[in-house]
This record gives C-alpha cells, sequence and structure tokens, in this order.
C-alpha cells in the first residue's frame, strides 16, 4: 500500500492543504502501519500525533519515528482503537480505511468510534467523504480468455467445461484494472458516506436502487463497483452532522445527456483533493471490483439497465460480505448472488 504512490501522495498534499488545522493541534492516525500518515501529520507542524495500530507494525512505526528524529511528536500505540488509552482529545483524525469496494473488510467504524470517544466538537476527519459507484461494464477480451477459451484448446472442443470455467472465473467478485473504454454508462452512485455523520451500526451494509442508461451498445459482462474519498476539512455542515441520515441512492437519469454517452469523469472541485479508484484515473491498489455474469447479454446504445444492489456482512464470517445484485434488461430480470471472502 505504501507503495501505491496514487493513494499515498494523495494523502500527503491532503494533509499538507489542511496544515492550518494541523498545526500546533493533536492528531490521530487509526491503523497507522509503519507510520507514514503520522510523520506526514508531524511534517505538516501537528503539536502531538497518536499513531495507533492493532498489529505488531506499531512496533516498526516507533522505529521509524525514532529513526527520523519525530519520537517527541508522534506517540505510537500498540492496540485496537476501540481499546487504546489516548492522553486527550485530539483535533483532527486521519485513517486510510478503505477496502475493496470501499466496505469490503474496511475500517470504517473504527473511524466512527475514534471520532465518537475522541475528537473535539468542530475537530475534522480526512478523508471526510467516501462514494462508491456501480457502472456495467464490457470487456470481451476477459471473457474471451476465460471462457471461449474452452471452446477451441488445440483443436479440441472442450466446451463441456464451459459451465466449470464460468463458475470458477466469475463466481466471485474480481478485484482487477479495467478501464474507461469497459465502462458502458455513467456511473450510479450508492452511497455516500459522510465520515462526521454515519454512524456504526449501519455498516458495513448497503441496499441501492439503481437506472442507468448504456452510453454504448454491446456485450454486458459485468457491473464495476469503485470508489473515491475526498479530503474537506472544512467545517462539516448541519447535513453532514445529521447522525443517521444516510443518502441512499435515488433514481435518477442524470447519466443520460441528450443520448450522447460522455467519458466518465469526475467532477473536480478547485483545491479539492478526491482520491479516486475509477478505471479512467490512475490506477490504485484498490483497482475496480467486478461483478461478472456467467452469460453476456446484449444491450444495445441508450438501454435502460436497472435493479437494484444489496451487500451485507456474512454470518458465516463478519469478514465476509454478501452481496445480491438484481439487473433488468432487454425485459428480463436477472439475479446475481455472490459473497467477496
Ligand atoms: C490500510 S493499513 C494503513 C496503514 C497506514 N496508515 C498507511 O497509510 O500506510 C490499515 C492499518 O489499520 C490497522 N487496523 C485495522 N483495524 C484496526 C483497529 N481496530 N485499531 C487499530 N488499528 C487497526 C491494520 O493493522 C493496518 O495496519
Amino acid at each position: 500500500m505504501i507503495k501505491d504512490r496514487v493513494r499515498t501522495e494523495a494523502y500527503r498534499a491532503a494533509i499538507f492543504q489542511h496544515s492550518d488545522f494541523i498545526k500546533d493541534k493533536v492528531v490521530l492516525d487509526v491503523g497507522c502501519g509503519t507510520g507514514i500518515l503520522s510523520i506526514f501529520c508531524a511534517f505538516a507542524g501537528a503539536r502531538k500525533v497518536y499513531a495507533v495500530d492493532a498489529s505488531e507494525i506499531a512496533i516498526q512505526a516507533r522505529e521509524v519515528v525514532k529513526t527520523n528524529g519525530l519520537s517527541e511528536t508522534v506517540v505510537v500505540l500498540v492496540g485496537r482503537i476501540e481499546e487504546v488509552q489516548i492522553e486527550e482529545e485530539v483535533d483532527v483524525i486521519i485513517s486510510e480505511w478503505m477496502g475493496y469496494m470501499l466496505l469490503y473488510e474496511s475500517m470504517l467504524s473504527s473511524v466512527i468510534f475514534a471520532r465518537d470517544r475522541w475528537l473535539k466538537p468542530g475537530g475534522i476527519i480526512l478523508p471526510s467523504h467516501a462514494t462508491l459507484y456501480l457502472a456495467p461494464i464490457t470487456n470481451v477480451e476477459r471473457y474471451a480468455e476465460s471462457i471461449d477459451f474452452w471452446r477451441d484448446v488445440y483443436g479440441i472442443d472442450m466446451s463441456a467445461m464451459l459451465p466449470l470455467a464460468k463458475q470458477c472465473s466469475f463466481e466471485e467478485p474480481c478485484v482487477e484494472s479495467i478501464t474507461a473504454e469497459n465502462v458502458m454508462s455513467w456511473p450510479e452512485t450508492l452511497r455516500p458516506i459522510r465520515c462526521y455523520a454515519n454512524t456504526v451500526d449501519r455498516l458495513p451494509s448497503l441496499s441501492s436502487c439503481y437506472r442507468i442508461f448504456t452510453g454504448m451498445a454491446g456485450p454486458l459482462h459485468g457491473f464495476a463497483l469503485w470508489f473515491d474519498v475526498k479530503f474537506s476539512g472544512a467545517t462539516p455542515s448541519s447535513s453532514d452532522t445529521q447522525s443517521g441520515t444516510w443518502l441512499e441512492s435515488s433514481l435518477s437519469n442524470g447519466s443520460h445527456v441528450n443520448g450522447m454517452f460522455q467519458k466518465v469523469k469526475h467532477a473536480r472541485i478547485a483545491d479539492e483533493i478526491i482520491l479516486s479508484t475509477a478505471p479512467e484515473e490512475a490506477p490504485t491498489h484498490w483497482q475496480q471490483t467486478i461483478l461478472y455474469i456467467y452469460d453476456p447479454r446484449d444491450v444495445k446504445q441508450d438501454e435502460q439497465i436497472s435493479g437494484s444492489i444489496t451487500m451485507s456482512q456474512s454470518r458465516e464470517n463478519p469478514r465476509f460480505l454478501n452481496i445480491h445484485l438484481e439487473y433488468k434488461c432487454g425485459g428480463r430480470c436477472y439475479v446475481k448472488e455472490t459473497v467477496m471472502r
């Protein structure tokens, strides 16, 4: 992760952009790992940084802090954020908590815990907002290499392998990189998360409807999920702090602009730092998460694809995420059930 320059440089830029909020203030780094974000905060002028990690990596973080002459400023604590004792409340919480498709094995609930336990009123959280997106995709090459391959193997018809190949290749969500060319429509916003507002009991479940209009014709091979996070240290607005006011996705055809498909681009508000894992952006270690369907469906340009997606914590193992995807296209309804293990 530390080698993921897009990720690490976005955090560094956000920290220095918020140096007015950090200088002479107290920072809490939730899940500090090697301590890199804590050290950036010390460089940005923090009076004290509490760097907390549940794993033994914190012992190395303490050494890294010492080697860089920052032991007076950065205090490394080994333990779960839910259990450690910190000497004072903090002005800033920083954390890199995002998992694949945002919610898989994410640490957001620990950040929310830290906010409620240790953040002073008016304190800031970096990143402050996260958004999960969904879009239909086409991926002819991927389908050919995983499935069509079996139709002619050294001149032998192995199509008897197709059901097994489809199951092996596409049963579970795939973390892989696609490009903007694979994306068939503007993405639907599934879940905006406001770190100032969200409550732990709603995590990591999600239930959202979507309605998308394709911008191109082609075989529909599945759906991609990705996210972005925004670093907005501005004092949260009242709508940001209304506890439990989740904004579920509403039905919209906002992606359909006069029948013209425009490549997916996220608006960048001047000087607001956004770390995006979208297919058209610089790649990150999160890549995109793809829910492939077993049999491609031909869709036309401007065709409506609608449905719903539900993600919920597995009872079998709380680390697993159950995914139930419904999609309707060409007048027929389909369901994809899968588990991210
Ligand atoms: C994605 S890494 C981020 C590391 C570092 N902040 C960075 O940016 O390179 C997340 C870290 O959070 C730690 N972690 C996960 N859950 C935690 C918890 N409840 N309390 C403290 N640390 C936790 C993990 O051990 C891991 O080192």
